[in-house]
């Protein structure tokens, strides 16, 4: 069977997002970067380091759907994603629901000698605080978004520290908010009577949290291989294991990320921020938890699957202002807010998941994942293009059921 060329799969996505090809061709030159816009965002630069740039076609999440842009190193990952999104997508996609965008600005101050007199004086300097930061950040408050309220704790041994929530809105908000942390750290110290110490963001967002969730009747699962009923089951108790056992909790929240990393990281996004806050969110309870569980439906009807997790992400500022291949990436999406954005990555998080778990619990990974390896290191590949028409033409796909020559 023939195998699609590149500027064959190009020329698809440029038809069905309704840009040109040529559109394509310049923002993916070079791995989506130049080395000129390389020099002038990092430091001693040398040059670039490519990934592969692909997407998993019909992604529903709310409704929408979407033509997911994922950079990734790793064979099987997209089909891994394409595949659920195919079977979610039957059933009526995923359904997201994401906090406001907000992100604490801490200032910590030691050596104070009196925490509960300086908890007192900061608590009722509240609004004081607020208007100080809504300065520093005029433009975002006359977008709408600003500080919005005013935190304190006592650390102990002398030691308090201040939060400041900020929505960010569309931004990513590190940078505003440390400008935040810097406008009113001075005035924090002197309320606290302290000496004045860190002033940054936290890249723990547990207030700006991604929620989905996905059902899908059993038959969703069915292959040639395994009953639908006996895949849900096998998902269900996969589930059961990771919540039982931190090392395969791990494990099993790598293959979430395996989706929300390659939307991040083809988005322009600070993936080390997401990774850290994925991670001490998993661990909130006080032990390392899944991020995403699956449930079998108590007639057996159903598997339903929920994953939450903090998402900073942004459609604006950050290196994304620079990146010729993020903005691409995010042109493909089409999404118009952070918030849609972060329902996109935590959806294909849930979709990478659940095609592992599926796998995992059937059949084993390694058929799925190893065909698709070879391919990468020259070895067999079984797999040859879906939607050719017989002359090698491809079929143009229906709204929602876009596929992708291979
Ligand atoms: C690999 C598959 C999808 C094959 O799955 P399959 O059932 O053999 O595939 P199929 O040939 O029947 O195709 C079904 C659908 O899969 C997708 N698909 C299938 N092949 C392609 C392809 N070449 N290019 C694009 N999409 C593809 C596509 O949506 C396709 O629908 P179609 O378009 O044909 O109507 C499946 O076995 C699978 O999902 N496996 C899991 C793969 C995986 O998770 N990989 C990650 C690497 S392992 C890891 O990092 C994490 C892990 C596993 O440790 C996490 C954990 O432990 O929880
Ligand atoms: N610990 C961490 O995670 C740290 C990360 N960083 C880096 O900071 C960067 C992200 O910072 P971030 O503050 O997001 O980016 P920017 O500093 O680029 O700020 C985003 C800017 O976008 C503009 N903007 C336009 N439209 C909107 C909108 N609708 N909503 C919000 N802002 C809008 C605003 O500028 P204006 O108001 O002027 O128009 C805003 O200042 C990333 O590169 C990250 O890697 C930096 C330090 C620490």
């Amino acid at each position: 069977m023939r195998h699609f060329s590149i500027p064959e799969r190009r020329a698809e996505v440029a038809r069905l997002v309704g840009l040109a090809p040529a559109e394509l061709e310049h923002a993916l030159r070079s791995g989506g970067l130049d080395e000129s816009t390389a020099d002038a965002m990092v430091e001693n630069a040398l040059g670039t380091l490519a990934l592969p740039f692909g997407v998993a076609p019909g992604v529903r999440v709310n409704g929408k759907d979407y033509l997911v842009p994922m950079a990734i190193e790793e064979p099987s990952v997209i089909a891994a994603a394409s595949n659920a999104a195919k079977r979610a997508r039957k059933a009526g996609g995923f359904v997201a629901e994401i906090d406001p965008s907000i992100v604490v600005a801490q200032i910590e101050v030691h050596d104070v000698a009196d925490p509960a007199g300086a908890l007192a004086r900061i608590e009722g300097a509240a609004a004081e605080l607020v208007a100080r930061a809504n300065e520093a950040i005029g433009n975002l408050v006359a977008r709408g978004g600003g500080a919005r309220r005013s935190s304190v704790r006592d650390l102990g041994g002398g030691m308090i520290v201040v939060h400041v929530h900020v929505d960010c809105l569309d931004a990513m908000g590190a940078n505003l908010v440390n400008t935040v942390a810097e406008a009113v750290g001075a005035r924090v110290a002197e309320l606290a009577r302290g000496t004045l110490g860190l002033r940054i963001l936290s890249n723990y967002c547990d207030e700006r949290v991604a929620r989905v969730r996905v059902r899908l009747p059993v038959e969703e699962l069915a292959s040639t291989r395994v009953s639908g009923l006996d895949a849900a089951r096998g998902i269900a108790q996969a589930s059961a294991f990771a919540e039982r056992d931190v090392y395969r909790a791990v494990t099993h929240n790598k293959g979430i990320m395996n989706g929300v990393d390659a939307v991040v990281l083809a988005t322009g996004n600070d993936w080390r921020a997401v990774e850290a806050g994925a991670h001490a969110y998993a661990a909130r309870e006080g032990s390392y938890r899944p991020l995403a569980t699956w449930r079998l439906s108590d007639d057996e009807q159903a598997l339903e699957g929920q994953l939450a997790l903090p998402l900073a992400l942004g459609i604006v500022g950050g290196a994304l202002r620079a990146h010729p291949g993020a903005r691409l990436a995010l042109a493909l999406l089409r999404v118009t807010s952070a918030a849609e954005l972060a329902a996109v990555a935590a959806a294909t998080g849930l979709a990478t998941n659940l095609s592992a778990l599926r796998a995992l619990s059937t059949e084993g990974i390694q058929r799925g994942h190893m065909t698709l390896h070879h391919r990468a290191t020259g070895g067999p590949s079984e797999r040859g293009p879906r939607t050719t028409n017989g002359s090698g033409a491809c079929e143009p796909p229906a709204a929602g059921e876009a596929k992708l020559p291979r």
